[in-house]
């Protein structure tokens, strides 16, 4: 691709853009996927515009300036095998910084406002081990404290005008919770809450965590939450790595619009939905989502075939000198431990609906896509609470069916030697859980193997066998 001399920013008046749409679906966690997964899901069915998402960050407010510099356009390339296709994207009416609590509560407040949509990672949910909101995780308790301390105040967790008040809610479920209190008080109806995070039953996750703390810091918001507030279970597909330089000019060369904010992503794309929408929202099945009755086997397939695979990709194909996902599928003896894996997960994929042949089929496709550079540094971020859904539940399962579960074990011994050898080179560990992970890397041998699986879940340290066989499986990664 030739690099063109002159670009024009991106923004409604040089696209040609209408205005934007009314905003009915707030977003938290203005991210990649979003861009790329329910942001596109609703262009593509808005013709009328009449569905604006207001998208809010998570953690720092840069997202959202870059966005809001463009009018909430940005370019969608969708990346086959075989070539590249452009299209901006114009369903984000707004973008704020997610500290922005005053404007959360005042879209929340409108009963025009229908739906909240999120995609946070899975650790900002703070579940334990219970699926339960974890109140002594430190981010969570400060949130726990403060909003009490307003509810204390005034029995209400934002001023008339907004928070009018000290501090702010860093935790997505505390600012979540802020802005429903405001819709309470001002009688707005009831809403939809969609998480589209890789967490098995994510809906009953997104619950846990609100009610959680609502009932930390006040039964009467708990009661309110549990009367109004709809939590849709997911299970959300398409592959989308981090935006790169490369991209930004790939998109500015090709489209002459100097776009700081595109997102490149795989043809396919999946959306499978399950709860009410109280308040309405867009038809998104028009671009092929599905509205189901029943979700988990759904879930399971997505997150035991594609997530468990990524992340055993992640570990024993970095361990084995591999950077992106194709080159670790390149690896025969990757992909032979993949296709293990599978073959153990299959066992509990028995619903014809699920088609789990011609699924496996379609992931070599998509995983084989060397245009889509899919960084296995990136997948392998929060090992902790991801194993708990990819690995843990395939290996309960088998051991229920009277086997092993040997190769979703090798998909924890391939995580806890990625972290001691990382550990041991002075690199940084990335999970959200570092802090009670550092001191169990100080162990050696089978005592450090005991720590991190009872870590993943206790149940397991003490199930006899279990530890044995993942620690039988460590060090046998480089060797093959
Ligand atoms: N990228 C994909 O291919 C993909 C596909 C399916 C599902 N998902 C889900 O979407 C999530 C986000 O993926 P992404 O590609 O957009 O990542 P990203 O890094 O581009 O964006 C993550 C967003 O979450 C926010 N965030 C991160 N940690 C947070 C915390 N502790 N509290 C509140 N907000 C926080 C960030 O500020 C950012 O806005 C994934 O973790 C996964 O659960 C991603
Ligand atoms: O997004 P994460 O960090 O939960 O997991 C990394 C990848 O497995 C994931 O992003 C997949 O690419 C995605 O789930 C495909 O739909």
């Amino acid at each position: 691709m030739t690099a063109q001399t002159a670009t024009q920013p991106l923004n409604r008046q040089t696209y040609g853009a209408g205005s934007p749409a009314p905003i009915r679906i707030i977003h938290f966690g203005l991210g990649a996927f979003h861009r790329a997964h329910q942001a596109w899901y609703t262009h593509k069915v808005d013709a009328n515009h009449e569905w604006g998402i207001a998208a809010f960050t998570g953690r720092s407010p840069q997202a959202a300036e870059t966005l809001e510099a463009q009018d909430g356009l940005y370019t969608l390339v969708e990346r086959a095998e075989d070539a590249d296709s452009f299209e901006v994207i114009e369903s984000i009416s707004a973008a704020y910084d997610g500290g922005n609590i005053a404007r959360l509560a005042e879209l929340l407040s409108q009963p025009t406002t229908a739906i909240v949509t999120l995609t946070v990672t899975e650790a900002a949910y703070n579940l334990g081990s219970d699926g339960q909101l974890d109140l002594t995780a430190e981010a969570v308790a400060a949130d726990a404290a403060l909003l009490s301390q307003w509810w204390k105040a005034s029995a209400a967790l934002t001023g008339s005008s907004g928070t009018a008040r000290r501090g702010a809610p860093s935790t997505a479920a505390a600012r979540l919770l802020t802005g429903l209190d405001a819709r309470r008080r001002a009688e707005a109806g009831p809403i939809a809450v969609v998480s589209c995070d890789n967490l098995s039953a994510n809906g009953t996750a997104a619950r846990n965590a609100v009610r959680g703390l609502a009932s930390a810091v006040a039964p009467e918001l708990a009661g309110w939450i549990d009367a109004n507030v709809s939590f849709v279970d997911t299970s959300i597909d398409r592959i989308t790595p981090r935006t790169t330089d490369e991209d930004i000019a790939g998109v500015a060369a090709a489209t002459g619009f100097a776009d700081q904010s595109p997102v490149v992503t795989e043809p396919f794309h999946n959306w499978v939905l399950c709860g009410d929408f109280p308040a309405g929202r867009p038809a998104w099945e028009d671009a092929g989502a599905v509205f189901v009755d029943r979700i988990e086997h759904f879930e399971r397939r997505k997150l035991w075939l594609l997530n468990g695979a990524h992340s055993l990709l992640a570990y024993a194909g970095q361990l084995r000198g591999s950077d992106t996902v194709a080159q670790a599928l390149r690896d025969p003896v990757c992909a032979a431990w993949m296709d293990e894996f599978w073959n153990e997960a299959a066992e509990h994929l028995t619903e014809p609906e699920l088609k789990v042949d011609e699924y496996r089929a379609a992931l070599l496709e998509r995983f084989g896509n060397s245009r889509i550079a899919h960084m296995l540094a990136q997948i392998a971020i929060d090992g902790s609470s991801k194993l708990r859904m990819r690995a843990v539940p395939v290996i309960r399962a088998e051991r229920a069916a009277g086997r092993p579960g040997q190769a979703a074990a090798r998909l924890i011994a391939a995580w806890i030697d990625y972290l001691a050898i990382a550990n041991n080179d002075g690199a940084d560990v990335r999970d959200a859980e570092t802090d009670r992970i550092m001191p169990l890397l100080a162990l050696v041998g089978r005592d450090q193997t005991a720590a991190l699986v009872e870590l993943l879940d206790p149940d397991f340290a003490a199930e006899d066998g279990i530890v044995d066989m993942v620690h039988a499986l460590r060090g046998s990664f480089q060797d093959q």
